[in-house]
Parts: C-alpha cells; structure tokens; sequence
C-alpha cells in the first residue's frame, strides 16, 4: 500500500467538547447544544483539527469559534467513530466547564440551547452524540 493510500484510509480527526454550566437561574446543570443549519441538526460543538494541531487545543478552540465561551477542560469523554463523506472520522471529546464569553449567531452555528441532561439527549440528532450525555454526568459524578 502506498504512502498515498495511507493517507487515504486514515481518519479525518475532529475534537470537541460537551458544553456543560451550572444554571443561572436553579444551580441545576446544563449542556450546551448547537444548532448547524448546513444540516439542520443538534450536536456537541466539534469540529476538525488544524494541522498538527493538538486535540484538547482543537476542542477548545471549536468551542470558542461556535458557541462565544470561552471554556475549562476536564475528563476525557469516550471517543465517537463514524463514516462521513465516505471516510472515517474519529471525534476525540472532553468535558468542559464554560467560564465566560457570549454567542453570536454565524455561519455555522445560527442557534444555541442550554439544555438539562434529560432534554439535551432528546434534543441531539445523532444516537452516538446522546451516549456523551451519560458519559459526562459519569464523570462529574451526578451518576
Ligand atoms: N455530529 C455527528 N454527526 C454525524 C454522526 N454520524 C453521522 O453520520 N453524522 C453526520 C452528520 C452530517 O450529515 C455528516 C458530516 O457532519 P460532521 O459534523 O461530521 O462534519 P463537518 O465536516 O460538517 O463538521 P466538523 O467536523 O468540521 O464539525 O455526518 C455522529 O455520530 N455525530
């Protein structure tokens, strides 16, 4: 197999994080969700990395581009593995807590929600993206 196909088969590679603040109007927690109108779906902020760019530098810097905050990484969350445009993609994740900043509405992201557990689950649109859910309240110890 060639250098070329090499390159080929591997993975394109993305990072992300699941958004997570204490509410401010209950202390109850809260995920954020963003919404893509390029396909009208509800995900994690993610998106892929730069080159040679570290993953947790990547995660962190997709959510201040999508959502305005600016936050504080914890846990490693388990990685999500699928097939997009006919290549693999593996999702590297972190919990993290926002500390500060605002969203703006942009390109890529038109709408953000701040979600309980419970509805953030119903609310995402891929299966794989609601088993981050558990995996978040698993290490913040709320399970
Ligand atoms: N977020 C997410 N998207 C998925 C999953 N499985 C799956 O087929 N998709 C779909 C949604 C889109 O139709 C397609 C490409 O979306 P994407 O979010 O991976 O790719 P992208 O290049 O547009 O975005 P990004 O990585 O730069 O954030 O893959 C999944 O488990 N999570």
């Amino acid at each position: 197999m060639s250098t070329a196909d090499n390159a080929d088969d591997s993975p394109v590679r993305a990072a992300g994080c699941v958004l997570w603040r204490r509410s401010p109007a209950d202390g109850g927690l809260e995920l954020c969700l963003v919404h893509r109108p390029r396909y009208d779906d509800w995900s994690h902020p993610k998106g892929k990395l730069k080159r040679d760019e570290d993953p947790l530098a990547a995660a962190l810097r997709e959510v201040l581009e999508e959502t305005g905050h600016r936050a504080a990484p914890g846990s490693r969350l388990p990685t999500v593995d699928y097939e997009a445009n006919g290549r693999p993609k593996q999702v590297s994740y972190w919990a993290a807590e926002a500390v500060s900043g605002a969203f703006t509405p942009n390109d890529e992201v038109d709408r953000l929600l701040w979600l309980p557990p419970p509805a953030a689950r119903d609310r995402l649109t891929q299966p794989r993206d609601r088993t981050l859910v558990d995996a978040l309240l698993h290490v913040l110890h709320l399970t």
